[in-house]
Parts: structure tokens; C-alpha cells; sequence
């Protein structure tokens, strides 16, 4: 292929003018595997499949496929004979004449490549269980085909040794002997990883990123700011590189965004009060403000709850403010379909999953905001200025094996199947809203919130039952000595530490000898960063580095951890 990225602009292009037509999916599957991006090559191979099984159930699949007329003499007939046959049923279901239904001849031509493509992907993402779901109803539906039908025996191999591999999988998590044989059928598909990491990266085709560090980006952010914080100023700030090699060399550096003061600022003083709408919860039938997350006031309240006029029974707002900047900035677009929506996501049973699972809350939320206010959802102002921790990418050196940029978790069920069932429920067509809702695009959100979201914890169960990502907040910086205490209730706020809570620096020498630093005063100077925390400070610095680095993207280096660890 000459130029993959070029062939990659073109085929989406295509898929723009003719969304239902799975061949397009498929083509583009194989190019974005090339430009080693499986995860989207699955999220392809996937539309294609869905797509492809109208053809062979019809009355089960909500969209059809179909694909645009080329000027050939068959096609022209093809539609012409559809036309007559829905004229003389008396169904105008198809009144475009620019597309023909897929054929059958069709369907048999590129089914198994299909499966073959989303199954290889799935595994080189790592999501290997349902790799094995794919990889099993792929191998039972080709067995039925016709063994002359095109391309079918290559499929089936693939599928064989991707399957192969599985089960390579299944026994080392299983535990079982890895000289027995395995039955496909034997395998508990539980017991394999239904989640795989794609690449954190800002794709080569994303135009929606800013330049944070320009300064007219800087200037927009400080207006933001001086509401919210009003003694506080967005600058460029210089910071200890911590992904991978560069974590290695302690001179390298990675330049952000932090949040510094612009004025003394006294002890215990609020310097930050920011809400968001931005927010996700995982319980059902909540006592918390739709909107804001804020606890909704009692019924007999001089200003009691307000609820949705438009029918929407479990989605009651705090106040009337709330309510009406609900209706325009998110809930415009699902008003009215909050049955099929509520089931999305909440409810998990494996308090493992309800984290990725609040992920996926705060992903639709956004899908809201976008289709509400008709804005692409990277051009959200909560979500165009947020960090995503992206890797460098080096589209010419693809590792084929995985990456160190691969660190984005990835799996079929929160990155595809669950984001089309928001939109269908949204009464979207994720198909001819690719432009706005394609893969690429939910990656790029899955990264800005992994990077920056808060969460609050069950005080039922202590698992996450409530994230949210406040814009602003969210630009302040780590350190393990910090100059700030975050609190979040319906609005999260900073205040700054007084002498009583800030820091106390502590090491054990080799003699056994325990050294200490004097605590700092409490308070921030002019020009000082503001430094929240991303962990329990109390903790000794090896736990409060473990505990941190998802959020850092690495080991903390901040003055105190490299001080307590004796690394100076
Ligand atoms: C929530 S964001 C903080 C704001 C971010 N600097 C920005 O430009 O928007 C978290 C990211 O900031 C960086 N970061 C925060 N504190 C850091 C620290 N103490 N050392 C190195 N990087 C830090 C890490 O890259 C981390 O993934």
C-alpha cells in the first residue's frame, strides 16, 4: 500500500458518502491493521459483521446493508428490480435509489475474512475472550458454508491458529498441563482476559487537539478560570518525563499545563469552586442530582427536587437551574429514552469492572453532550483542553508484538459493542455518525478521562460509584507534599493546607536511624504551583508510587518521594 494513512483518509471518506456498506468496513479494517491499530480494526470488522448478518436476517437488524450503485449494468439492474418488487409489494422501504442491498453472493464472499479480521484483532489487542466468542460462531458458520464459497478455507485456518493461541491462553490461566490437548468447546471463556490495551496516542487524523501551550489557548483557559479560581493562573510548567524509557533518564521532561497562584494565598483560604456536568454515576434509582451529582433536597424542601417533564421517571434534578442546563447541555438529545439507556453500564456485579464501567457512564454522558448541543464531542470545552497522557507515535515503526504506547485499556465491550448501544438507544445511526462517533474518537475521550477523572467511593460497599471530570480542577498537578486538600460534593473545591496538614518528610537511614524533614507552612506564595495529591499522603513513598501511577502515567519523582527513597 503506498501511503496507508493517505488510503486510510480515502476510505473513510467513502464510508462517510455510503455508511451501510460493509465491504468499506472490511477495507478498512485491513488498512487500519496495517497502520497497527487492531483495536480499530475490530471496531471494523465488527460494523462489517453486524452489518453482513441483515443479509441473512433481515427482521433481526435494525440497519441494512447496502452500498452505493456503481455505474455497472448489473447494479443498475439490481435496482431497478428492487424498485419494481417493493413498488408491487407496496413497500417504499428503500426510497434510495442510490444504494442496492447487499447480496448473498456478497455476503458468502467476504463473511469469512470478516471473522477472520475481527478475531486476529481481537487477540492482538489482548481481549482474548471474545476473540473466543467470535473465533467459535466463526468457525461453526463457516463449517456451514459451501467449502467453495471464496476465501472460506483461508478463514477457517486463520480462525484454527487464532484459536490455537486462545487456548494457549486458557491454559496458563487456567493452570492446566500445557502438553494435554484442549477442546475449544471445554474452554470457560470467564476464565480469559476480556480486556487488552490499544495505543495511547493522538492519531495522526485528529484535528480536534489543541496546542495547550499557545498562548491563545492559554488566554482562553485563564478566563475560564476566573470564576472558578479566581487567584489562580493556567501556565506552561516543565515536568519529570515518567513513561517508560524516559522514566530511566531523570532529565528528561514532559512540558504540561499546572495551576499556579497569582497572589499569596492565606491558609484554609477556598481558592477553586468548580461543578460539572461532566459526571457519571453506576447506581440505579439515585438520591443524587441527575445533573451535578449533588444530594437531591428533601420533597417537603422550600425548593424541593425537580423532575424531568418529559416523562423521564428516575432522572430528577437538585433544582430548577439544574434542571434547565441539564435540558441544554445533555439531556435534550435522550430525553424521553431513558429505559434503554438506563440498563447501559450499571448494576456490574464484579466490583473489578465498576471503575471501567464508570468510564463507560462518563463516555455516554459525553455522547449526550455532543449529540445535545451538536458539537463533536473532542470539541466539548469539558473535554478539548483535558490531558490524555498520550505516547509519542511512530506511525513508520509499527511493533507488531505491542507497544509500550499500548496502554490504553481496550476491550470489545466498553470501546464497541456497549458505545453502539448508546447511540441506537440514542436513536443515533452509528453508522452515519461515524464522523462523529467513530472508534478513534471514544479512544481519544476513554484517554482524556482515564487521565483526569475524579471518583468517589460507595459508602455501602467502598467500590466507585461516582466520577466526573471537572475541566479546570483537573489541570493542577501531583506532588506528595502538596499545597491543597481537594473536597467534592456538588462542586469540588481546593483550599489551600495550614501548618497542621502539611507534610511531614520521613526516611530510615541505613544505620536504622529515622530522619525527618520539617513540615512546611501552610498557606501558597504568589507564583507558587498549586499541587494537589492523587494519593493518601500518609503512605509510605513505595505505596504512595503504586498508588499513584496510573494517574501519573509512572513512578512519582516529586522532591519528597525522591527524598524518602533515597534517590538524592
Ligand atoms: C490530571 S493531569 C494534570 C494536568 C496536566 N499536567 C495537564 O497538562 O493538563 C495528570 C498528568 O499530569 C502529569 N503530572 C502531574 N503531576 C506530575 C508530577 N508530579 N510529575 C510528573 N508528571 C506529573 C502526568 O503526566 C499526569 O498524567
Amino acid at each position: 500500500m503506498a501511503n496507508p494513512l493517505q488510503a486510510r483518509a480515502e476510505k473513510t471518506a467513502q464510508l462517510y458518502e455510503d455508511p451501510h456498506n460493509p465491504h468499506l468496513y472490511l477495507e478498512r479494517a485491513c488498512i487500519h491493521e496495517q497502520l497497527g491499530f487492531p483495536d480499530l480494526a475490530a471496531a471494523d470488522a465488527y460494523r462489517a459483521l453486524s452489518l453482513l448478518e441483515s443479509v441473512v436476517d433481515p427482521d433481526g437488524c435494525e440497519f441494512h446493508a447496502k452500498r452505493k450503485i456503481d455505474t455497472t449494468l448489473e447494479d443498475i439492474v439490481t435496482r431497478d428490480e428492487v424498485k419494481k418488487t417493493s413498488e408491487e409489494s407496496g413497500e417504499d422501504e428503500d426510497e434510495d435509489s442510490s444504494t442496492v442491498p447487499v447480496t448473498q453472493e456478497e455476503y458468502n464472499d467476504i463473511i469469512g475474512e470478516v471473522y477472520a479480521v475481527l478475531v486476529c484483532s481481537l487477540v492482538r489487542c489482548g481481549c482474548y475472550r471474545d476473540a473466543y466468542e467470535f473465533g467459535v460462531r466463526g468457525i461453526g458458520l463457516l463449517g456451514d458454508l459451501d467449502a467453495d464459497v471464496v476465501n472460506v478455507s483461508t478463514a477457517s485456518t486463520v480462525l484454527q491458529d487464532q484459536m490455537d493461541h486462545v487456548k494457549k491462553v486458557f491454559q496458563t490461566r487456567a493452570k492446566t498441563n500445557k502438553d494435554a490437548e484442549v477442546d475449544l468447546d471445554s474452554i470457560d471463556p470467564a476464565v480469559l482476559p476480556a480486556q487488552g490495551f490499544a495505543r495511547r496516542v493522538l492519531y495522526p487524523w485528529n484535528a480536534h487537539e489543541p496546542d495547550r501551550c499557545a498562548p491563545k489557548e492559554l488566554e482562553f483557559l485563564n478566563n475560564r478560570l476566573a470564576d472558578v479560581a479566581p487567584k489562580c493562573e493556567v501556565r506552561a510548567v516543565a515536568l519529570p518525563a515518567l513513561h517508560g524509557a524516559s522514566a530511566d533518564d531523570d532529565t528528561e521532561v514532559s512540558v504540561q499545563l499546572g495551576l499556579f497562584a497569582k497572589e499569596d494565598i492565606a491558609a484554609d483560604e477556598i481558592i477553586l469552586r468548580e461543578s460539572s456536568l461532566l459526571t457519571a454515576t453506576n447506581r440505579l434509582h439515585d438520591d443524587l442530582c441527575d445533573a451535578c451529582n449533588a444530594p437531591l433536597p428533601d420533597l417537603g424542601a422550600a425548593e424541593p427536587p425537580v423532575a424531568c417533564e418529559e416523562g423521564c421517571a428516575d432522572t430528577i434534578f437538585c433544582s430548577q437551574a439544574c434542571h434547565d442546563t441539564a435540558q441544554k447541555v445533555y439531556h435534550g438529545a435522550i430525553c424521553g429514552l431513558e429505559d434503554g439507556l438506563e440498563s447501559i453500564g450499571k448494576d456490574i456485579p464484579d466490583p473489578k469492572d465498576k471503575a471501567d464501567c464508570l468510564y463507560l457512564l462518563l463516555l455516554g454522558r459525553a455522547l449526550a453532550m455532543s449529540a445535545t448541543q451538536d458539537v463533536h464531542a473532542l470539541d466539548l470545552p469539558e473535554v478539548k483542553y483535558i490531558w490524555g497522557d498520550f505516547h509519542d507515535l511512530d506511525i513508520e515503526h509499527i511493533d507488531q508484538s505491542g507497544s509500550e504506547e499500548a496502554s490504553l485499556p481496550f476491550s470489545f465491550q466498553l470501546n464497541i459493542l456497549q458505545p453502539m448501544r448508546f447511540l441506537e438507544e440514542m436513536e443515533i445511526d452509528p453508522y452515519e455518525s461515524l464522523s462523529r462517533y467513530d472508534t478513534w474518537v471514544l479512544n481519544t475521550l476513554y484517554a482524556k478521562f482515564r487521565g483526569t477523572a475524579s471518583g468517589r467511593l460507595s459508602t455501602w460497599d467502598g467500590g466507585p460509584e461516582l466520577c466526573a471530570v471537572h475541566p479546570l480542577w483537573c489541570l493542577a498537578n501531583h506532588s506528595c507534599d502538596p499545597n491543597v486538600r481537594w473536597e467534592w460534593g456538588g462542586e469540588i473545591t481546593f483550599r489551600a493546607r495550614n501548618d497542621e496538614e502539611t507534610a511531614v518528610w520521613t526516611r530510615t537511614r541505613a544505620d536504622g536511624c529515622v530522619e525527618m524533614k520539617d513540615a512546611k507552612a501552610g498557606g501558597i506564595a504568589k507564583d507558587a504551583e498549586i499541587l494537589n495529591h492523587y494519593c493518601d499522603i500518609g503512605l509510605p513513598v513505595e505505596k504512595r508510587r503504586e498508588w499513584a501511577s496510573g494517574a501519573l502515567g509512572g513512578n512519582c519523582r516529586c522532591n519528597r518521594c525522591v527524598w524518602e527513597a533515597h534517590e538524592i
